[in-house]
């Protein structure tokens, strides 16, 4: 267990101070480097044509949009979606002002290492693991679902309205997972309540990062690639530019979309649908010049739930591909782990 005296200094302490030379912690290897000369996912010439899809929710074609870009991406923007854009900017706004805030304040919410990596607050590593390379990233988790996990007093107080735009960006994130995961049954033929009944009780956490400017940034990730584990991720994020998917063997940019929230699948969609959809594999990339902030909303079952793949979406043709999973057994062999390189769901395959 790791003790609070190793806990890394915060990213953005580290780029306060000036560093000119990226720490070694923080050094990716030079195949998971943004541009690695070695390695056979290289990212996209600047003017590629591939971009994340764009769905209109308020559209009478948004089931077929959802299904062709559950299938071929696993990830979408969407928009017609019925958020108030006001409370997407709130929401932004909360955060950013959060991290704009001195140490003092920000140190009071803390995540308390010793409750393990998923704590809640204010926070920079990930994984327990300690010879991991470091994301230059700082974050805030919030626990937000179900009312039973929400204690909005373990949140900042020294920003005017943040506890309150974090229960009301909540409930509203949680409305559109709902109406998603609704459409996304329906696109496989499934009963609309299908994925949602699977994933049982939702445990939503709300996590904002903050990606500080970065001295050597062709050296370092902001956050490291992987899929999400939960069920559905929607995100949202500010005009700097940074998250990227893979597709086909590519790092695909998606650049932020005025009052668009960006979708993205996550291993337990890719479990019950039985591989039909993938969850998308996505990255944070950082730059010299701007600090970037982004706002994940995670859409999760409970640590006890047992996700299983949907009966209907198994045929000859189509071979149960994952071995049933205790939602908690899967979380927590990716904290002991890491990715590795590999997708945390590979682990989960039926031979055939
Ligand atoms: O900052 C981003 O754009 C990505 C965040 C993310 O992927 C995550 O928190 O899981
Ligand atoms: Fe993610």
């Amino acid at each position: 267990m790791e003790t609070a005296a190793a806990a890394p200094p915060r990213v953005q302490a580290l780029a306060d101070a000036g560093v000119s030379l990226l720490p070694a912690q923080y050094v990716q290897p030079p195949e998971l480097r943004p541009d690695p000369t070695t390695t056979t996912h290289r990212r996209a010439p600047t003017a590629a044509s591939l971009s994340v899809p764009v769905v209109d929710l308020s559209s009478p074609g948004a089931g077929d949009a959802v299904r062709r870009a559950c299938a071929e991406w696993g990830a979408f923007h969407v928009v017609g979606h019925g958020v108030r854009p006001g409370l997407l900017d709130a929401m932004r706004g909360a955060g950013l002002a959060f991290f704009r805030s001195p140490m003092e304040e920000k140190l009071r919410f803390a995540c308390d290492q010793a409750r393990g990596a998923a704590a809640e607050g204010y926070g920079s590593r990930m994984l327990a693991n300690d010879d991991s390379v470091l994301d230059w990233r700082d974050y805030f988790d919030h626990h937000t679902l179900p009312d039973s996990r929400r204690d909005p007093t373990r949140w900042p107080d020294f920003v005017p309205g943040y506890r309150d735009t974090v229960v009301k960006y909540s409930d509203s994130m949680k409305d559109l997972a709902q109406k998603l995961l609704r459409i996304v049954s329906e696109s496989l033929n499934l009963p609309p309540s299908y994925i949602e009944e699977a994933v049982g009780e939702v445990y939503q956490n709300i996590t904002v990062s903050y990606y500080s400017p970065c001295p050597q940034p062709d050296l370092a990730l902001g956050l490291q690639s992987h899929s999400d584990m939960g069920a559905i991720t929607l995100l949202i994020q500010d005009d700097v530019g940074g998250l990227e998917v893979l597709k086909d063997g590519l790092w695909i940019p998606v650049p932020s979309l005025p009052d668009g929230i960006l979708v993205i699948l996550a291993d337990q969609t890719e479990i019950i649908t039985n591989g039909r959809y993938k969850s998308a594999v996505h990255r944070a990339i950082v730059n010299a010049d701007r600090a970037r902030l982004s706002v994940a909303t995670f859409y999760d079952p409970s640590k006890s739930r047992k996700i299983c793949t949907a009966p209907q979406l198994v045929s000859k043709e189509h071979p149960q591909k994952y071995r049933d999973v205790i939602y908690g057994d899967y979380v927590s062999s990716w904290y002991s782990k890491g990715p590795e390189g590999k997708r945390n769901i590979d682990a989960l395959l039926i031979e055939q």
